[in-house]
């Protein structure tokens, strides 16, 4: 802890280039982590960064003074430790991404992450209340049914909350959807869209298949649903005990990341994403938050879609969903 402290001091104050201006500011909490050095590689590759600001509890100067080298135009700096560094990274950010928190292990759901995440997550949101009220906060941290609540509360204490401006990242469902489909009809991934709705776990994950354009046997279907609803459980399984999801969670994250960017000072109009928000589409059902498609404008999640057209096959993945992502988003909001 005091090592920490002390390469705080030395790290929070240490900008590695000073080439662009603060434009927009992207924070990485978790950023030497799993997720947090490939998603920051992929950020130092966005345009629309100027500021790359890293933070973790630990390894942070060594990411950030790595990332520097990049000639890519953006200031890279690095905070680590409990004191003044957490803020340091907030202040003035456009954008934080949040991939802070521990991973799941063989054998666990994504709610036996609870305990341990949401403490990280709570405290998270207290900083980012006070030191960036008005960012954009795309939350990565399982289980992202719950902590998102988790986050929305913590803000709503502080009186800063907006729920245009909160997010869950569901990318990675909408991803895995898109490369299995296409691998089972032969197709190439960018000419397969696929929207997922829901929440991020289990059977909260709902792909709507029947909006694909694309047809799909009893079984194909069958297949594909679980696979969707369950990939992560493949990766768990295959990292046998050091961890999840990594890389394709970046490259999700980073997209997710880029959209946000591209409508909020980007300029860029008509930019659709799936995202867990606050949602008024289950809301009579006592379901605050649900994914699915919202169009982004330069305030953030600016309209929720409904669910569109959906087949029987998917009304009884919805009814099989709602009940358990209330649990989770109660769970999340009474912490
Ligand atoms: N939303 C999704 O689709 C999705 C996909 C994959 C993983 N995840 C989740 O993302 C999280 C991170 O996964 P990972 O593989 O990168 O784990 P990891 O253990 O490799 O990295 C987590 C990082 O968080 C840091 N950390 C812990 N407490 C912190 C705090 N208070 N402040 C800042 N940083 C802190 C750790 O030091 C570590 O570097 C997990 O909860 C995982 O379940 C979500
Ligand atoms: O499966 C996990 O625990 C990580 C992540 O939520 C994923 O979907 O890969």
């Amino acid at each position: 802890m005091f090592a920490a402290t002390r390469v705080s001091a030395f790290a929070a104050k240490r900008a590695f280039s000073t080439s662009a201006a603060n434009l927009s500011k992207v924070a990485v909490l978790g950023a030497a982590g799993g997720i947090g050095q490939p998603l920051s590689l992929l950020l130092k590759e966005n345009p629309h960064v100027t500021h790359l600001s890293l933070y973790d509890i630990v390894n942070t100067p060594g990411v950030a003074a790595d990332l520097s080298h990049i000639n890519t135009n953006s200031k890279v700096t690095g905070h680590t430790g409990a004191n003044n560094g957490l803020e340091e990274a907030l202040k003035d950010a456009h954008v934080v991404v949040i991939p802070a928190g521990v991973p799941r292990k063989p054998g666990m759901t994504r709610d036996d992450l609870f305990n341990t995440n949401a403490s990280i997550v709570k405290g998270l949101a207290e900083a980012a209340a006070k030191h960036c009220p008005k960012a954009h906060i795309l939350i990565i941290s399982n289980p992202v049914n719950s902590t998102v609540p988790i986050f929305a509360e913590a803000l709503k204490k502080a009186g800063v909350f907006d729920p245009k401006r909160l997010y869950g990242v569901t990318t990675l469902d909408v991803v895995r959807a898109s490369r299995f489909v296409a691998e089972i009809k032969n197709k190439d991934p960018k000419d397969v869209k696929v929207t997922v709705v829901g929440g991020h776990s289990g059977v909260t994950i709902v792909p709507l298949l029947s909006q694909t354009g694309l047809d799909f046997t009893k079984e194909e279907l069958d297949a594909l649903t679980h696979r969707i609803q369950f990939g992560g459980d493949e990766v768990v399984k295959a990292k046998d005990g050091t961890g999840s999801a990594t890389l394709s969670m970046a490259f999700a994250g980073a997209r997710f990341a880029n959209s946000v960017l591209e409508a909020t000072v980007g300029g860029k109009k008509g930019v659709v994403e799936p995202t867990f928000v606050q949602s008024p589409v289950f809301a009579d059902k006592g379901v605050n938050y649900f994914s699915t498609l919202v169009e982004l404008g330069p305030n953030g999640a600016e309209k929720i879609h409904g669910l569109g057209e959906i087949s029987e096959y998917e009304q009884k993945l919805i009814d099989a969903a709602l009940p358990e992502l209330k649990k989770n988003i109660t769970k999340g909001e009474e912490f």
